[in-house]
């Protein structure tokens, strides 16, 4: 039977399966069978997604996000986090700063050690793209952004904001974040028409300048408990709102824990949180 050696990492309760590509061979066509597959919790290991950490031709190592469902995403915070740990604490790299690849893009990562260990990771994100037909929204003027625009879902009209970080993010307030409309928006949401490749759901309840709480819907892999780069999102979206200010540290809320997210007056988000290893072990792949 084929087997292949798998590592259980979370940040802030995103979990993921990793499995280092330096080590193990799989082929292309069985990726997604495979991550819908170790992400069930009854017949596999139980996680959000599976994450591939590979060799990069443009970094010491290059990440690759499959959802739950067998989507591939083009980025992922928590994972980033997660990946920078692996590949310091196993020795991809020897420096503490460096790039990883991603599919939309090279960050920075700059690892805190304590002992030997990674606690806390930071990721230059990069810079928030902000058109809607760089998100994807459908949209009359492409070149527009949707900020705190006006969109139907089943009769009712919301405010909305759209943000990519690589990947596409929507971002909606509300008053108590205890009733945010998580599972019955959420899916509705992601799968809209007018978000041709789908999108991650996010909302936001402001707290006051410097803090918001967040929960969010994941396109491909439902509700989680944290996703970075929502978080990233929400404080952009939070910055153009008005309601928290660019160039400080925000904290975010999530319902794994909290980050810390600053998107720069020279462009860049930056991400602050933490990456925790859960277990490791053998994983039998079924024919
Ligand atoms: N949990 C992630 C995002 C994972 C990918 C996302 N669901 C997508 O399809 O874009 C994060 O921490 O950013």
């Amino acid at each position: 039977m084929k087997s292949f050696q798998f590592t259980k990492m979370h940040a802030l309760g995103n979990n993921y399966i990793y499995i280092d590509m330096f080590q193990e061979h799989l082929e292309e066509e069985q990726l997604a069978t495979l991550a819908v597959q170790v992400s069930t919790v009854h017949t596999g290991i139980g996680s959000d997604g599976m994450i591939l950490i590979c060799p990069s031709e443009h970094a010491p190592v290059k990440m690759r996000i499959f959802n739950s469902d067998g989507s591939e995403g083009k980025n992922c915070g928590n994972g980033l986090r997660c990946v920078a740990k692996y590949a310091y604490e196993n020795k991809l790299v020897t420096e503490r700063v460096f790039l990883i690849e991603t599919l939309s893009g090279l960050v920075r990562a700059n690892v805190h050690v304590e002992s030997g260990l990674v606690e806390q990771v930071t990721i230059d994100m990069g810079s928030p793209r902000l058109q809607q037909n760089e998100i994807p929204v459908k949209a009359d003027d492409p070149q527009a952004r949707l900020i705190n625009g006006e969109m139907e879902f089943s009769g009712e009209q919301h405010y909305v904001t759209a943000v990519s970080m690589g990947n596409p993010h929507l971002i909606f307030y509300v008053d108590d974040i205890e009733q945010a409309p998580l599972t019955t928006l959420g899916p509705l949401v992601e799968k809209d028409p007018r978000f041709p490749e789908g999108v991650n759901v996010e909302f936001v309840e402001v707290v006051n300048n410097r803090e918001i709480h967040f929960r969010v819907w994941e396109r491909g892999s439902g509700v989680t408990q944290a996703c970075g780069t929502g978080a990233c999102a929400a404080v952009v979206s939070s910055v153009l709102n008005h309601h928290t200010a660019r160039g400080k540290d925000t904290v975010v809320h999530l319902a794994g824990g909290d980050l810390i997210i600053n998107w720069t007056e020279e462009g860049s988000v930056m991400m602050t949180g933490p990456a925790e290893t859960v277990c490791k072990g053998t994983y039998y792949i079924k024919s």
